[in-house]
């Protein structure tokens, strides 16, 4: 028999602001394996950063049924980590200290952190060795690029070895370049502690890229309607991403994208006649 999923969405629904307020997800069903790589990909404002909200359990759902690990999400799980598009990095604090975070905050490492700060100081600055950030532990925020906080965002959300890492669009906000060094980046810290990664992005290359399965959203309200198994050989380098196989892809997804899109007015219409 299969192992259980890691991530079980059964389901969901979430309608923002009581009774009359906006639906944003209904019915959506998603199962990620331990380990998994997975990219979610769909329409602007479909329910993407909802349907991430749910799983880490920083909203409740108005209905249907989450499960991470075989535990049922009630409030915020603490074996996630989170990274989104914009690094939220504390301005006061170095990079170091930025990074290390969560260790204030999720235990066990909360407890231990004063006893073993050594041991957590150095395994934070092998993460920001590993991203390419080593000689600015002592930086500041607002002395980084861009590029460089999103890296440091990225080790942020590393830091307390998360089971599950969920990432809202960390390289939105990036240039090309930029985004394209991260996805090598965060390919090889993948491949190295493979957590089971949910990445929502707007970027059909990056899905492809990265991903081990892309899920294709309905228009709001949010459902899975499409998935798409990615067997390219890891690691997948940039060169990768200009062969036919590789762009015939993206444009599948692309084709999946605009159909979903088209279909915004009977997603209404389903909307309409469920006000759950
Ligand atoms: N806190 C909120 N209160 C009310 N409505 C919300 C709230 N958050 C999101 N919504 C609405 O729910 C819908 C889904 O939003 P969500 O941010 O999940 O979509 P998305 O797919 O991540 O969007 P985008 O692709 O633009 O990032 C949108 O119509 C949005 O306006």
């Amino acid at each position: 028999m299969p192992p259980p999923p890691f991530v079980q969405v059964e389901q969901v629904s979430m309608r923002y602001g009581g009774l009359e307020g906006t639906l944003a997800l209904q019915a959506a069903d998603l199962a990620v394996a331990r380990g998994e790589f997975v990219a979610v990909v769909g329409p602007s404002g479909c329910g993407k950063s909802t349907l991430m909200r749910l799983v880490t359990g920083l909203w409740p759902a108005t209905a249907g049924r989450v499960t991470v690990d075989g535990r049922p999400v009630s409030g915020p799980v603490a074996i996630a980590g989170m990274a989104f598009q914009n690094p939220t990095l504390l301005p006061w604090r170095s990079i170091l200290d930025n990074v290390m975070l969560p260790l204030e905050v999720v235990e066990p490492h909360r407890r231990q952190l004063r006893r073993e700060r050594a041991r957590y100081e150095a395994e934070a600055r092998e993460l920001l060795a590993q991203v390419g950030l080593a000689g600015f532990e002592q930086k500041y925020p607002w002395q980084l690029s861009g590029g460089m906080q999103q890296r440091a965002s990225l080790c942020r959300a590393l830091i307390h070895r998360p089971a599950l890492l969920m990432l809202d669009e960390p390289f939105g906000a990036l240039d090309i370049f930029t985004r394209e060094d991260l996805w090598a980046v965060l390919q090889e810290v993948w491949m190295a502690r493979r957590p089971t990664v949910i990445l929502v992005t707007h970027d059909l290359r990056e899905a492809a890229y990265l991903a081990d399965r892309v899920l294709v959203m309905s228009a709001r309200p949010g459902r899975i309607i499409a998935e798409r198994e990615v067997g390219f050989q890891r690691p997948r380098r940039l060169e990768d991403t200009y062969a036919p196989e590789f762009q015939a892809l993206v444009h599948e997804l692309r084709d999946h994208i605009a159909a979903a899109r088209e279909e915004g007015p009977d997603a209404a219409r389903r909307e309409a006649a469920d006000v759950r």
